[in-house]
C-alpha cells in the first residue's frame, strides 16, 4: 500500500508539532522517519494509523482518503515500544489474539488459526517459545513476538515506533538486520520511528529527517548523507566538523585544499573521514598538533587540537577518522604538529 500525506499540520494548545507535512512514500518502502526528540516523528505515525486527527491535511492510503477512516478500518498493524503483549496470554494466544477477534464473516478456523500462528513463529525464528507468557521472555524476543503479531492480520501498512529504543546495543543491531530481512521477505510497506541515525541508516530504504515538526530531506541513506540537503541535516545524520570561511579558517583551509565555488556559502561540514593528516615538511607551520586517538574498532579517530592567535580564544576539537593501517604508517605520538588534506566539504550559508 501507498502512503500520501498531503499538507498534513497538528497543534496541541499554541504548539505546533506538525507544519505543513507533504510526503510520498511509494508501495513496498521500509523508511526511517529519524529526528530528534520531540520533532513530531510519534505524532506523525498515529496520524498515519489513525490514532490521531490532523488539524488540516489529508491521508491517503493506496490513493484513497482514509483520514476520516478509524484506525481499526485503515489495513494498518503497528509495533509501539511500550504497547506491551498482553501478560495473561501465551506467546500463541497473544499472537492468534487480532485473528480471533475478527468478525465472525472474516474469522479463520481454530485449525487455520493454528496453522498461521505457526507460521509466524518461524518466520519470527521463535516457534519454541508459543507456550511462554511474555514475562518469560528476554527484550528482543518480546519485540520480535509484538511483530508477528501485528503481522497476524496481514496488515498492508507497518508501522514502528521506536521498535528496539528499549534494548541494548547488541541485541538492536541483530534486530535491526533481521528487520531488514524481514522486509525483503513480505515487502510490506513499513515506517519505522528512530532518532537513532546508525539505526535509520542501516536499516531503511528511504530516510525522513525531521525537525520541529518539518521535513528537512526525504532521501535513501547515501542522498542523505553524502549530500545533505542543509547544515541541520548534515549534523544529525553523522559526526561532522564545521568551519568558517570567513574567519581564520580560511587560510588553514585554503592550505588544506578546500576551494571555496560559492562565495554565499560560509560554513564547510567536513567529515572525519574526509580529512587525512600528514606529517612532512608543511605541518612545521600547521596549527595542528595530536592531542588524543581513540580505537573505533577497524577505525582510529585521531583528536587534533588547533592554537588560534587570538588570546584567550579555545578552537574546537578538529576530528579526522582513518584505517587503523594509516595511523599506523603515520607513527605519530601525541603533541606531534601535522598538517591537514581535506577531501571534500559540505557547504552552507
Ligand atoms: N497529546 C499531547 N498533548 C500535548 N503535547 C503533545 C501531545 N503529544 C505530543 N505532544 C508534543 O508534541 C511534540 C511532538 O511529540 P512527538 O511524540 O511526536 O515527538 P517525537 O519526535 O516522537 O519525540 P520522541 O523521540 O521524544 O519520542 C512534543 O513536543 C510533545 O511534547
Amino acid at each position: 500500500m501507498s502512503i500520501l500525506l498531503s499538507n498534513i499540520s497538528k497543534k496541541f494548545g499554541d504548539f505546533v508539532a506538525l507544519d505543513h507535512i507533504n510526503l510520498e512514500i511509494p508501495e513496498g518502502e521500509l523508511v526511517a522517519l529519524l529526528g530528534p526528540s520531540g520533532c513530531g516523528k510519534t505524532t506523525l505515525l498515529r496520524i498515519i494509523a489513525g490514532l490521531e486527527q490532523p488539524d488540516s491535511g489529508r491521508v491517503l492510503l493506496s490513493g484513497e482518503d482514509k483520514t476520516d477512516y478509524h484506525a481499526s478500518h485503515r489495513g494498518i498493524g503497528f509495533v509501539f515500544q511500550h504497547y506491551a503483549l498482553f501478560r495473561h496470554m501465551t506467546v500463541f494466544d497473544n499472537i492468534a489474539f487480532g485473528l480471533r477477534v475478527k468478525p465472525r464473516k472474516e474469522r479463520p478456523g481454530e485449525a487455520m488459526i493454528r496453522r498461521k500462528v505457526h507460521e509466524l513463529l518461524q518466520l519470527v525464528q521463535l516457534d519454541w517459545l508459543h507456550d511462554r507468557y511474555p514475562d518469560q521472555l528476554s527484550g528482543g524476543q518480546r519485540q520480535r513476538i509484538a511483530l508477528a503479531r501485528a503481522l497476524a492480520v496481514e496488515p498492508s501498512v507497518l508501522l514502528l515506533d521506536e521498535p528496539f529504543g528499549a534494548l541494548d546495543a547488541s541485541v538492536r543491531k541483530d534486530l535491526r538486520q533481521w528487520l531488514r530481512n524481514l522486509h525483503h521477505e513480505l515487502n510490506v510497506t513499513s515506517i519505522f520511528v528512530t532518532h537513532d541515525q546508525e539505526e535509520a541508516m542501516e536499516v531503511a530504504s528511504q530516510v525522513v529527517v525531521l525537525n520541529h515538526g518539518r521535513i528537512e530531506q526525504q532521501g535513501s541513506p547515501s542522498e542523505i548523507y553524502d549530500h545533505p540537503a542543509n547544515a541541520f541535516v548534515s549534523k544529525f545524520v553523522g559526526q561532522t566538523n564545521v568551519f568558517h570561511f570567513d574567519n581564520e579558517d580560511k587560510i588553514w583551509l585554503q592550505h588544506a585544499g578546500i576551494v571555496l565555488d560559492d562565495p554565499e556559502a560560509l560554513i564547510a561540514h567536513v567529515r572525519p573521514h574526509d580529512i587525512d593528516i600528514e606529517k612532512n615538511a608543511d605541518a612545521s607551520s600547521s596549527p595542528f598538533t595530536l592531542k588524543d586517538w581513540q580505537h573505533l574498532g577497524s577505525a582510529i579517530r585521531v583528536e587534533l587540537a588547533r592554537e588560534v592567535r587570538e588570546q584567550g580564544k579555545r578552537a574546537p576539537v578538529v576530528y579526522a577518522q582513518m584505517p587503523n593501517e594509516r595511523f599506523k604508517a603515520l607513527q605519530l605520538a601525541k603533541g606531534d604538529r601535522v598538517a591537514l588534506r581535506i577531501r571534500h566539504a559540505h557547504w552552507f550559508n
